[in-house]
């Protein structure tokens, strides 16, 4: 059994994780923190965890995560930063769902995320988990930087064309949709029923800091730097993330079959048939991005359509997912939910 610890289990990227790894089989859940909430039973704050978990939230101080196999940070941006030197140190292997260790420029990083870095030295350790691209770096790594859920969905739905050559680089277009649990269990006004409910808006149009994440993994696979616009909107939802992508051909291919070939060993991929229109409800509560693409009246634009779960595939989902190759593991065990309808 890996013994796993999870910083910031109160959150909702952390209680997913809980959800997710009780059924998972191989993992014995040994400490889950909460610097508000320790001391109280996980399943007194969440009741449908009742029956599944006798665990308490511990303080981050004084659980002993030095014990554990593997910490998952699934807390703001800048925690994992100070704390994952000395669980590294004792031989524990970490996770970050935050953006931690996702940009190896780090000046490029502090700027985005308007703080220094705690541990520079460690982002050059850090590989980059997004499975269908690094599975091999993966499998070795000692600190895994899990993607961001907008990066997830839209670095997915590109990868095909940007391997197979067959786009301009210089005006890719993202237009992408979040529902709401992206933004986190925190209070914030923009955030309330009344505010977000029967509203839609787009955000962070002058620049959103997971731009400089999402144009970092594409101009690695694409070998040379892509010029993006990416354009996020927060949408009535409570989860999902429906990536619209666009591109400019520069010759002509089979794109059905592209995306068929490029994706037919992936576990947590599926290329729906042409012509299909993936609905962010068929991947709710499941680690999957589920893809179309699209050639509209036969011309030189072509357009992907790529929905996840943002806590899923674009958190935890895919942390587990990282967390299974790195312990040498079937890269779905604990990952087959069955999406939940309606
Ligand atoms: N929500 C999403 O869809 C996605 C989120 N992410 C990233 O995952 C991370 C977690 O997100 P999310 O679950 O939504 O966030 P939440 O705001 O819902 O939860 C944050 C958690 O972190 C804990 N926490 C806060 N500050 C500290 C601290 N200084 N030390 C230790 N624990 C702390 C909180 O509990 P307490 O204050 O009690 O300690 C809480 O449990 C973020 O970095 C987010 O950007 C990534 C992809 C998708
Ligand atoms: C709807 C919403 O607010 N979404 C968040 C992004 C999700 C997230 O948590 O960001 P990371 O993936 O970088 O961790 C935002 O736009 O800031």
């Amino acid at each position: 059994m890996i013994k796993v610890g999870i910083v910031g289990g109160t959150g909702y990227t952390g209680v997913e994780l809980i959800r997710l790894l009780l059924g998972h089989g191989g993992v014995e859940l040994t400490a889950v923190t909460s610097r508000k909430e320790a001391g109280m039973p996980v399943a007194e704050m969440f009741p449908s965890l009742r029956g599944f978990v006798d665990l308490a939230f511990s303080d981050p101080e004084s659980s002993d995560l030095n014990r554990c196999d593997l910490v998952f940070f699934a807390t703001p941006n800048g925690i994992a930063m100070q704390q994952a030197r000395s669980l590294l140190d004792a031989g524990v292997r970490v996770i970050d769902l935050a953006a931690d260790f996702r940009i190896s420029d780090v000046q490029e990083w502090e700027k985005w995320y308007g703080m220094s870095h705690a541990s520079p030295e460690l982002v050059a350790q850090a590989v980059y988990g997004l499975p269908e691209v690094n599975a091999e770096a993966i499998r070795s790594a000692r600190l895994v930087a899990n993607p961001g859920c907008y990066p997830t969905a839209v670095q997915l739905g590109f990868l095909p064309l940007i391997k197979a050559g067959v786009i301009e680089l210089d005006s890719l277009i993202a237009d992408c949709k979040s529902g709401v649990s992206g933004a986190g269990r925190k209070a914030e006004v923009h955030t309330l029923f009344p505010e977000a409910g029967d509203n839609f808006k787009a955000y962070g149009v002058s620049g959103h800091r997971h731009l400089p994440e999402i144009r970092q993994g594409l101009s690695r696979v694409a070998g040379q730097s892509v010029g993006l616009t990416f354009v996020p909107h927060l949408t009535p939802l409570i989860r999902g993330i429906h990536a619209t992508l666009y591109a400019r051909l520069k010759s002509d291919v089979d794109l059905q079959g592209l995306y068929e070939q490029h994706y037919k060993e992936a576990a947590c991929v599926d290329v729906l048939p042409k012509g299909s229109h993936p609905e962010t409800r068929s991947v709710r509560g499941a680690n999957v991005c589920r893809m179309a693409v699209h050639r509209p009246q036969a011309g030189d634009t072509v357009v992907v359509l790529s929905v996840i779960d943002n806590l899923v595939k674009g958190a935890a989902g895919q942390a587990i997912q990282n967390m299974n190759l790195m312990f040498g593991l079937p890269e779905s065990q604990g990952l087959r939910q069955v999406p939940l309808l309606p």
